[in-house]
């Protein structure tokens, strides 16, 4: 979408109103020359009757009174219709501003994990806090652009009618103006979409910088080696394309005031020479010319910012792209009852970034009963969160299927399905709040899950919020345990969940924990390293490489 479509699909009505309001203050603006013009160098026919009077306003004299009081209308028009326009684009801004980010948050959730993952943390926020703000001031000038154009041309007309060979001059250097300017706007924009490139390396620095702090000041020589070698260099290559790319554009602005002057000189001191004009012609020209000026130094401004704004705009564009919304059904229906969950023949395979095979998981095949609890473990790497991935319907698989009950989950059903699975991910990420519905029955329920997770003297819930999350590890996991209790799924997924527990906690999970929920007629998975527990399990899926070796049944089960 170009950059005026997305203001005039924004407020069409607003937009437009503000632009014929901006449109007629231009042309007021153009007026204001001419009548200074013909009061100075003496009355057209026409305009005679303006000339006649002089009066006393506030004890000061005013020649040319009627000249004096258009003069003075003109002046206050100008300032409310132009500020009017300007109030009226700086709310469609703002609302513009808010509806890209909106739908962009949009993208996100109606995206697949996959491709959020692909595309990364850094690009996204570089796209919200970077790009959004640059498209917005790009866009927003597009009015001021079109209302400084209809300016020049009026002024441009007064000149016509002063005389025709000065127009013919001034235009042909307008022209040869606006080339240059254009040429050197294409070398800073190049140098605009490296430095973008540049800042989405940069802000994976700062994650590092931030998230890495610990590791970081443990060790000073690769904390050197951290900032110099790869901050401060993502720092200065955005320092240096954003130079390169200042530089250029201000030459271009500084080469753009000049040739006004140029112009005023060539045609005051030669042009005069060849052209003939009378006296109050050229003192016209060179007012015209040195009023041309303002509206000038608007288009070039506002041509440098819808330079800056389009290298947002195509960056922005292409990480909307990369994050196609999922092709599902979106409704979400209650699913049919099903006794067991069963893979067949289930492989999936990760895309690598260079040009190797990447990991695949399967052929597997399996099936876990209702109400039962099945661990599945296996050395790093081996496809145990990716199995969870698959189990957890974040993805399909691309060959095989998966059933519940007699239920092949596709497109159609992924969504509905998924409503019925609760997970606690390696990875978790500990929501401030809950997020559900609050009522008196649920607040004590809370308040039992806080004493069961020997939480209740550390945080406590109001109005749905957490009173804190600056929590240990293992306390935080805790808290997302009980935010997955009070979901109540069918289904529960814990990835290395007891990983951060003390030995006393560990045992309550495994012991108590695990078999309550399977006696509340919950379908429970588990990814443990743990083999002191797996005697706990139903039944054991072991990954080795992507495949299922075994499916093991734990000999002996302890009471
Ligand atoms: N998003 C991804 N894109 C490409 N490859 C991936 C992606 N996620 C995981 N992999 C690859 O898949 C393989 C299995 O990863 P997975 O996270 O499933 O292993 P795991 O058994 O859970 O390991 P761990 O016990 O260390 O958590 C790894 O070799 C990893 O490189």
């Amino acid at each position: 979408m170009s950059l005026f479509e997305l203001f005039s699909r924004q407020a069409p009505n607003k937009v437009f109103l503000s632009i014929l309001l901006g449109i007629v203050s231009g042309i007021a603006y153009a007026l204001l020359i001419p009548l200074v013009t013909s009061a100075i160098g003496g009355p057209p026919d026409m305009l005679e009757e303006l000339h006649s009077s002089t009066r006393t306003l506030l004890g000061l004299e005013v020649r040319q009174f009627k000249f004096a009081q258009l003069f003075l209308f003109l002046c206050l028009f100008i300032m409310c219709t132009k500020g009017l326009s300007q109030v009226m684009l700086a709310h469609v801004s703002l609302d513009l501003t808010t509806s890209i980010r909106s739908s962009f948050y949009q993208r996100i959730t109606d995206t697949s994990v996959d491709a959020l993952e692909k595309v990364g943390m850094s690009r996204v926020n570089t796209a919200i806090t970077t790009d959004i703000a640059r498209i917005v001031d790009g866009v927003r000038v597009i009015p001021e652009l079109l209302v400084a154009s209809v300016t020049i041309l009026g002024l441009l007309g007064f000149l016509a009618y002063l005389n025709a060979s000065f127009l013919k001059f001034i235009i042909e250097a307008m022209v040869f103006g606006v080339v240059v300017y254009q040429s050197l706007m294409r070398i800073s924009r190049r140098h605009f979409e490296h430095s973008r490139k540049k800042m989405d390396e940069l802000q994976e620095s700062i994650r590092g910088l931030i998230f890495g702090a610990k590791d970081l000041k443990l060790n000073a020589r690769k904390s050197r080696v951290f900032h110099d070698d790869l901050l401060l260099v993502n720092e200065d290559a955005v320092r240096r394309s954003d130079k390169k790319a200042a530089s250029v554009i201000r030459l271009a602005t500084s080469f753009g005031d000049m040739i006004s002057f140029l112009v005023i000189g060539s045609v005051t001191f030669v042009l005069a020479n060849y052209v003939k004009a009378t006296r109050e012609q050229l003192v016209g020209t060179v007012m015209v010319l040195l009023y041309l000026a303002g509206p000038l130094g608007v288009v070039m401004n506002a041509i440098s910012m819808i330079t800056v704004s389009r290298v947002s705009l195509r960056k922005f564009n292409a990480v909307f792209d990369a994050l196609p919304p999922e092709d599902i059904n979106h409704a979400v229906t209650e699913p049919a009852p099903w006794n067991d969950i069963s893979f067949n023949r289930v492989a999936y395979r990760h895309q690598a970034a260079d040009a190797s095979e990447g990991f695949q998981i399967g052929p597997v095949d399996f099936t876990i009963p209702k109400a039962s609890i099945t661990f599945i473990v296996g050395g790093n790497g081996s496809g145990k969160s990716t199995l969870a991935k698959l189990l957890t319907l974040h993805q399909l698989p691309d060959t095989g299927d998966i059933r519940f009950g007699g239920v092949r989950i596709d497109k159609s059903n992924i969504k509905s399905y998924r409503q019925a699975i609760s997970a606690i991910y390696s990875d978790y990420f500990l929501f401030d709040r809950l997020l559900i519905e609050q009522h008196e029955e649920r607040r004590q329920e809370i308040g039992r899950y806080l004493d069961e997770l020997k939480l209740a003297s550390k945080v406590s819930i109001m109005d749905g919020r957490f009173s804190t999350t600056k929590l240990s590890d293992g306390q935080k996991r805790r808290l997302a345990l009980l935010v997955a209790f009070l979901d109540d799924k069918d289904i529960y997924l814990f990835d290395e969940w007891a990983a951060d527990q003390d030995p006393a906690f560990k045992d309550v999970f495994y012991r108590s924990v695990l078999p309550d929920l399977k006696a509340r007629g919950k379908t429970v998975i588990v990814i443990s390293h743990d083999d002191r527990y797996f005697n706990v399990a139903d039944q054991i899926l072991v990954m080795e490489s992507g495949t299922l070796t075994t499916c093991a049944v734990p000999a002996q089960r302890r009471a």
